[in-house]
């Protein structure tokens, strides 16, 4: 089997969540200390890693970023090497994505290009974010590549498709979570007590007011509340609830609106229904922004080998935005054709073939174009 196939789903077998991508990390390692050592230097970052391969005339440092978390979903798709971690999957592909970068890297130890290309393992995509704290570190200036490039499987191309665009790829990010506090009591006795759920439901209901009522409709932007969560029994009041949601927006004004008005309706439903609600809104991941001139480079190169498509922007977060506000590069969607699946679904299974397709490319480009 090829060797990235069979990291892929060695990979596949052991997801975990951000910042403790353990297993995760010293799998990598395990690959990265194979090498000599006049090849390949190597340093850990929380469960991360940074490599360099040397290249023949080191002139100039390529990046290439590949995340390592998994989510906590159960596995659905009865795979052979399907997660052995009960609740939690691979279920946004950064499985392919790792495999495809040490695929890549044994590629080029073998067989050097002209630059250094520096490998960022990043833990903590689905969040907190570990890429922020990475670039901010100061084994970063060891590592600081000149451009970089990253990649997320589309399930909804074939294999062989590359998407991606100019300027904003991915949306900005913000988890929101919010705990609101009343008083339990009894079913019967409504009256004597503050019933969180009823604060709950309508704070769902007129959060979904915002991006209709307060976005400019010419804009997107999304408020996704995923998980909720109050009450003990039928006939117990709650007298506490919980919801975790996201918030995307394509600009950092509507970014700053999104969030006043989530504050803005809490303040009402506190007042409404007599409720305490503590907000906390989490990192704020970057929109990713596609330089022009690198777009226009890798586009051109991909449109002589395979299938390439000019995407709209999406709705889907990355701190791969981060690197990007520091370095100059791109993000782009590989096809790895899994259409009646998609992202963050328990089902989710993209074509392995995609990864030696991409690993060729990868490879040709930064041999002779990049
Ligand atoms: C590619 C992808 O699916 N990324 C995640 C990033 C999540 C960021 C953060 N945890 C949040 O929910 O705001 C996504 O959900 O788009």
């Amino acid at each position: 089997m090829e060797y990235a196939i069979e990291m892929r789903r060695a990979l596949h077998k052991i997801p975990e969540p951000g910042f403790k991508e353990f297993k995760t990390q010293a799998f990598i390692l395990e690959q990265i200390r194979a090498y000599p050592p006049d090849r390949v230097t190597y340093d850990t970052f929380e469960t991360g890693v940074f490599v360099r391969v040397k290249g023949l005339t080191g002139n100039r440092t390529i990046g290439y970023r590949a995340d390592i978390d998994g989510l906590p979903i159960e596995e659905a798709t009865g795979l052979p090497f399907c997660s052995e971690h009960p609740g939690f999957m691979h279920a946004c592909g950064h499985d392919m994505h790792t495999s495809i970068a040490l695929g890549l890297m044994k590629r080029i130890i073998e067989l050097p290009v002209m630059d250094d290309v520096v490998f960022l393992f990043q833990p903590a995509e689905e969040g907190p974010g570990g890429a922020e704290p990475m670039i901010k570190s100061p084994l970063f200036e060891k590592y600081r590549p000149s451009e970089m490039y990253g990649l997320h499987v589309a399930p909804e191309y074939p294999v062989g498709t590359i998407a991606s665009r100019p300027g904003v790829l991915f949306a900005s990010a913000r988890e929101v979570h919010i705990t609101i506090y009343g008083q339990s009591g009894h079913a019967a006795f409504p009256h004597l007590t503050i019933d969180t759920v009823v604060a709950q439901a309508a704070l769902i209901m007129q959060l979904q007011t915002i991006v209709s009522r307060s976005i400019n409709p010419m804009n997107c932007s999304v408020i996704t509340i995923g998980k909720v969560d109050a009450g003990i029994r039928e006939n117990v009041i709650a007298g506490r609830a919980v919801l975790d949601g996201t918030m995307r927006a394509l600009n950092g004004e509507d970014m700053e609106k999104l969030e006043r008005r989530v504050r803005d309706i809490i303040r009402g439903i506190e007042a409404s229904f007599g409720v305490k609600i503590d907000l906390q809104f989490g990192n704020r991941y970057y929109e990713v922004v596609n330089d022009r001139h690198i777009v226009d480079k890798f586009s051109s190169f991909v449109k002589m080998n395979a299938n390439y498509i000019e995407c709209d922007a999406a709705m889907t977060g990355e701190d791969f935005g981060f690197m990007l506000k520091e370095i100059p590069g791109m993000m782009f969607w590989l096809g790895v054709d899994n259409p009646t699946s998609g992202l963050h679904q328990p089902t989710l299974n993209p074509d392995e073939s995609a990864i030696p397709f991409v690993i060729d490319l990868l490879d040709h480009y930064f041999r002779e174009y990049v």
